[in-house]
């Protein structure tokens, strides 16, 4: 823990009833000042963990602190956090200005510093003006907005936001991504966003949990779990990826499709199987015989950057390859990579040996 923790999860597990566990001893750190992602698929547990911070609910085992004191019993509205919801939860019947200005007039506070700090929040997300617009006048994304002032107007020390992009249409909803990213940097107060879209959650985040079935899989920047994902899991999870079994030859040798490929990767036992993750973007495409493996292309599409080309090779693989390059379909290609390119991941192993293999990269330890 650095003097820059805000939260500490230890070992917290959140049962309801007699349910297996949504969560399953989860410990993480949170810093002061820093772009969180919640990341995983439906039901893996990404909303409980905003609950338990915000003060919803309370953990089964284990604790949460903040800044370095332990929270578990204390109440919502005496936790340094805000909620923005998926829905907004704003006031219909109360006009803009009143519903930012909401939670600062139940703290009792004097008109004139409510005026004060509501104007300067409408102004933080760029609605000045709009003080007395009805909340059904308002667009999607300026609702949005709403919800951001209402829970920064409060000066809170964490911004919790679930899911909050997932009702606009694509092109608002890149807009906001990059909206909120400014904000939270002109903010300096960190924010916990909660997505089960990988794409949202690289473009946003400094640091990124993956969760899947109340667990993290993997903690990191987005190019830490991009370029090394831990696991099968957070390989397919995190951006196309093509799998193939394999077989680890010896430190720095591996084998697939009937051949032997250097790589970088360490620490497996001699022949274990081993899964291989190469990114598309990492294959180029060659003359049959220049690249390292030989394939057939057997579809091809045109994405506006790049061609999406798939292939299969001789043991009946699919390969997919972002391409800047076209293929011609039925034409028979070669593949080439780099040692860099080769992701090895351990082929199933057991939850235990995989938490024991986490627990060493958190650690610190990222030989394989
Ligand atoms: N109050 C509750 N009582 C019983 N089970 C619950 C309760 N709240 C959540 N769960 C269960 O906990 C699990 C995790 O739910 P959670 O809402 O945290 O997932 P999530 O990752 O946020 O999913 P989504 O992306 O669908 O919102 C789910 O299986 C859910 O059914």
């Amino acid at each position: 823990m650095t003097e820059n923790t805000i939260i500490r999860f230890e070992e917290v597990t959140k049962q309801y009833d007699d349910d297996p566990a949504v969560l399953n001893s989860v410990s993480f750190e949170i810093e002061r000042g820093k772009f969180y992602t919640l990341l995983g698929p439906s039901g893996c547990g990404k909303t409980t963990i905003l609950r338990l911070i915000a003060g919803f609910t309370e953990p089964s085992h284990g604790n949460i602190y903040f800044n370095g004191k332990v929270v578990n019993h204390v109440p919502a509205n005496n936790r340094q956090v805000n909620t923005v919801f998926q829905d907004y939860a704003l006031f219909p019947h109360l006009n803009v200005f009143d519903n930012v200005a909401f939670g600062l007039r139940i703290k009792k506070m004097k008109n004139a510093e409510v005026q004060q700090k509501v104007k300067e929040a409408l102004r933080f997300v760029n609605l000045e003006g709009y003080e007395t617009r009805e909340i059904r006048e308002m667009s999607g994304g300026q609702r949005q907005r709403v919800a951001i002032a209402r829970a920064i107007v409060n000066e809170p020390e964490v911004i919790l936001l679930d899911e909050p992009l997932s009702a606009l249409d694509l092109k608002l909803r890149t807009e906001m991504q990059y909206e909120l990213r400014e904000l939270q940097r002109r903010l300096g107060i960190t924010f916990i966003f909660v997505t089960h879209d990988q794409e949202e959650a690289l473009a946003m985040s400094d640091e990124i949990f993956v969760l899947n079935k109340g667990k993290i899989q993997q903690s990191g920047t987005p190019t830490d779990i991009y370029d090394e994902p831990i696991n099968r899991f957070v390989a397919d999870f995190i951006g196309e990826s093509n799998i193939v079994p394999g077989k680890m030859i010896q430190d720095f040798e591996v084998e697939f499709v009937g051949k032997q490929f250097e790589c970088v990767d360490q620490g497996f036992d001699p022949n274990e199987s081993v899964e291989i993750v190469i990114r598309p973007e990492d294959l180029e495409i060659t003359k049959k015989d220049q690249g390292k493996l030989k394939v057939r292309v057997d579809s091809q599409l045109f994405r506006g950057v790049h061609y999406e080309i798939c292939c299969y090779d001789e043991a009946g693989n699919e390969w997919l390859v972002h391409s800047t390059k076209k293929a011609v379909v039925g034409d028979e290609i070669g593949l080439y990579f780099d040692p860099e390119a080769i992701h090895v991941m351990r082929f199933g192993e057991t939850e235990e040996e995989f938490d024991k293999r986490l627990e060493s990269y958190n650690e610190g330890d990222h030989a394989n």
